[in-house]
């Protein structure tokens, strides 16, 4: 099972050392925390937290588009070749993501959760098992909840853990559903969902003629703050994804929501359960998996 503190003994400034990693990561580069709070969603829902999505090579998870975008990878890394000098072939890398995505959280201005640590590394990423364990921005809320409950997640740890967009950004095909091109080449609303106001500025941001690398926040307001403004979009309806604004249009979810636009603290204290949840997913344990030495490859 997993622990608190487990490398108390064997590498007592691991989470220290992971902590400055992703601090000085993120002041020089403000899209980090964001990144790593991704990461650990897309690693943990594949094949448990494990580490599974830092292999490289062909046909690897890195290698489906719904990955193509998920980034943090470089930070990961760091963390681990400092923990490999500090104390070699101690410290998992699905530990250094659950850890750093902890740390990310706080770094953007939201709360300090303490995590159990000893996952171990996996041996298998496969591309073929993206699809049917990541959610599409398409899917209705009974598609969204019959996912998270296959990982244990109940339907508050859906309102919650989307509560991540409150930081970080997207690309503009992710939400392009929502528009329409006519015949002249401009986009046009054809979903009743979000705020007109809002889905003019996202026009303008994400033109028919913007490069494949543009982003918009997904926080319109506060976008490098880990706050409950997320809550506060919703109810002005002023999100990205269709599978954002599906938690308004369920009864028991848009009361959470409600909620969690009222009180950040709320949010703050269940945030830190549903975190402990996500990324306790398939952990790996014991003599299961292996502590790699590199995080992008298996050891031989
Ligand atoms: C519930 C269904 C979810 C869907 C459909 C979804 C979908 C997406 C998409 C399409 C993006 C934009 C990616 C890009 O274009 O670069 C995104 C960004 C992001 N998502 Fe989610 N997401 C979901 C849940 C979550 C969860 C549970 C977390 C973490 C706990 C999370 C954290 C993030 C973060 C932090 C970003 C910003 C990434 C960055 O700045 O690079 N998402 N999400
Ligand atoms: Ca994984
Ligand atoms: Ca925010």
């Amino acid at each position: 099972a997993l622990s608190f503190d487990f490398y108390a003994a064997s590498c007592p400034n691991a989470e220290l050392m992971i902590r400055n990693t992703v601090s000085s990561a993120s002041s020089n580069d403000p899209s980090v925390p964001g990144k790593l709070l991704r990461l650990v969603f897309h690693d943990c829902f594949v094949e448990g937290c494990d580490a599974s999505l830092m292999l490289q090579g062909n046909n690897t998870e890195q290698s489906d588009p719904a990955n193509r975008s998920v980034g943090g990878f470089s930070v990961i890394e760091s963390a681990k070749r400092l923990l490999e000098i500090f104390c070699p072939g101690t410290v998992s890398c699905a530990d250094i993501i659950a850890l750093a995505a902890r740390d990310a959280v706080e770094i953007a201005g939201g709360p300090r959760v303490q995590i159990p640590t000893g996952r171990r590394d996996g041996m298998v990423s496969l591309a073929s098992n993206v699809r049917p364990n990541i959610i599409d921005t398409s899917f209705t809320m009974d598609e969204m909840v019959k996912l998270f409950a296959n990982k244990g997640l109940s339907l508050l740890d859906l309102v919650i853990l989307s509560g991540a967009h409150t930081i970080g950004s997207a690309h503009c095909n992710t939400f392009r559903s929502r528009f329409q091109q006519d015949s002249n080449g401009t986009l046009r609303l054809i979903d009743q969902t979000i705020d007109t106001n809002y889905a003019d500025e996202l026009m303008k941001q994400c033109p028919v003629t913007a490069q494949p690398s543009v982003t918009v926040n997904n926080d319109p307001e506060t976008s490098m703050l880990f706050d409950n403004q997320y809550y506060r979009n919703l109810l002005a309806h002023r999100v990205l994804f269709p599978s954002d604004s599906v938690l308004m249009s369920n009864v028991n979810t848009k009361k959470m929501v409600e909620d969690f636009a009222n009180d950040q603290q709320l949010f703050f204290v269940n945030w830190g359960a549903a975190f402990v949840k996500l990324t306790s997913v398939g952990a790996k344990t014991d003599e299961d998996g292996e502590i790699r030495s590199s995080c992008t490859a298996t050891n031989v």
